[in-house]
């Protein structure tokens, strides 16, 4: 790397995260004060912090989507592309009301992170389209989908920007956006997007590969504080495709699954609850609620119960100062991207919490959503077991650089994985010639 410099603060920028006293006000706000945290820890030159506070670039997009009545409704939607320092961008595309442009650019902030802690060659991006998809017909969403991606289509493309599901997306839209690509390029094009059905070329394993990297991590982390996961007990907010799938995961390994909530509500059972019942439950009913032989509990009251793992897989800044002392799990798996402002993630660490960070927990689904790719480029497929060896061995990779940092420099898990992943950054960036 070129000289390294002392890192000085600069007026405008946000204040950094140790003589921060005020909350991050939002994940922007948030992911850019571990970035800059981490380039002060390492001491890298302050172009480092220049070229990653905000996003390369961003598209915003108003797509006209007719409706089942005839009438012509129009949703915005947005398409953030953090850095393609080390490759192209890479993530998902989410739909849901509450999507803002501040959120998106942070997601595609947390998504490069993600990348550089587990190596791959990607920077981060992510999409957002606001609706509520809920009140959708399919023909509804299949038009939104479609629109979506023909709206970003001169944008993305698989060397320049590689989309995926992420919240209230799945592989039939993103089957969707293949196709919809597909026509306007008059090529068949898999590795523009992955997450995709296995039919069009979408990888094994893609599915259940976020929460099975997540449960990879809370293994380790089990192992490092020496908790028997046979018989330890987990409480999980958010059951789509990460928490269901975390869940599976983990009962399979013997903990007792007590409580899981979703946006409508939860359950609770002292004695664990039945998993693949509950999933068959919210396929029925679209909810985990009145799953029988469990009692209701308020979704936000399974963030408290006394349990050994908490696994937020739902949305960003459900732990926060104003609650953080009411979580008593030994072990907090962020499912979730952002689910604890650093704030509260520092409070929960102070208290002897183990938290396993976003950018490292839930990096299996973005891992496989990487194979998918190469085996899309290469059009030659991996049976399932070996993309399974292949998660597990990157994860166990990733989990141990993490952990030696943070024994090494005495850090929480959170500032060890931003300092690895911004070291990988500053090496790429001082390798092209930009530092
Ligand atoms: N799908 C993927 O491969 C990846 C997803 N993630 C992150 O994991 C999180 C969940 O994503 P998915 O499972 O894909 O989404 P999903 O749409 O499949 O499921 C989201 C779940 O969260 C629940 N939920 C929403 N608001 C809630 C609330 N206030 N309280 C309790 N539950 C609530 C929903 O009811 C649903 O059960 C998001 O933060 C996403 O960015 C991270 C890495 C990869
Ligand atoms: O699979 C991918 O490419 C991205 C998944 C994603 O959006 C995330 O990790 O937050």
């Amino acid at each position: 790397m070129s000289t390294v410099r002392e890192f000085r603060s600069d007026p405008g920028a946000v204040a950094p995260a140790k003589a921060a006293v005020r909350e991050a006000q939002s994940p922007l706000e948030a992911v850019q004060r571990l970035i800059r945290a981490a380039c002060e820890d390492l001491g890298l030159p302050p172009a480092v912090y220049e070229y990653l506070k905000e996003p390369a670039r961003v598209l915003v997009v108003n797509i006209p989507v007719r409706m089942d009545s005839g009438e012509v409704r129009t949703f915005t939607g947005y398409r953030s592309q953090h850095t393609d320092v080390v490759g192209p961008t890479k993530g998902g595309v989410r739909f849901h009301p509450a999507v803002t442009l501040d959120e998106v650019k942070a997601l595609s902030m947390w998504m490069t992170m993600k990348c550089a802690v587990l190596g791959l060659p990607y920077g981060g991006a992510k999409g957002g389209v606001v609706c509520e998809p809920r009140t959708l017909s399919r023909s509804e969403l299949e038009g939104l989908a479609r629109g979506y991606i023909r709206a970003v289509a001169g944008f993305v493309g698989p060397e320049r920007d590689i989309p995926a599901p992420d919240v209230n997306t799945n592989a039939e839209i993103m089957g969707w956006m293949l196709d919809e690509y597909s026509s306007l390029r008059g090529v068949v094009t898999p590795a523009l997007i992955t997450g995709k059905p296995e039919v069009l070329g979408g990888s094994a394993g893609r599915t259940g590969a976020t929460g099975r990297g997540v449960v990879i991590t809370i293994r380790e982390a089990a192992d490092r504080l020496g908790l028997d996961l046979r018989g330890a007990t987990a409480a999980i907010q958010g059951f789509g495709n990460v928490g269901s799938h975390t869940a599976r995961y983990l009962q399979e390994l013997g903990v007792r699954v007590v409580a899981i909530s979703d946006v409508r509500g939860g359950v609770h059972r002292r004695d664990g609850i039945d998993v693949e019942a509950a999933i068959e439950h919210t396929r029925r009913y679209g909810s985990v609620v009145g799953l029988p032989g469990t009692d209701p509990i308020g979704s936000d009251e399974v963030l408290y119960l006394p349990v050994d793992i908490l696994v937020p897989a739902a949305l960003e800044n459900q732990i926060t100062m104003a609650n953080v002392d009411q979580v008593s799990a030994r072990i907090v798996c962020e499912a979730a991207n952002g689910p604890t402002t650093p704030e509260a993630s520092e409070a929960l660490v102070q208290r002897g919490t183990f938290v396993i960070p976003d950018i490292l927990a839930n990096a299996g689904g973005v891992t496989v959503s990487y194979f998918e790719w190469v085996q899309n480029l290469q059009n030659f497929y991996w049976p399932e077991d070996e993309v399974e060896a292949r998660l597990e061995d990157m994860m166990v990779r990733a989990f141990n650089t993490v952990y030696k940092v943070h024994a090494q420099r005495g850090v929480s898990m959170r500032r060890a994985a931003y300092m690895v992943a911004l070291k990988r950054l500053a090496d790429a960036m001082a390798a092209r010639g930009w530092l």
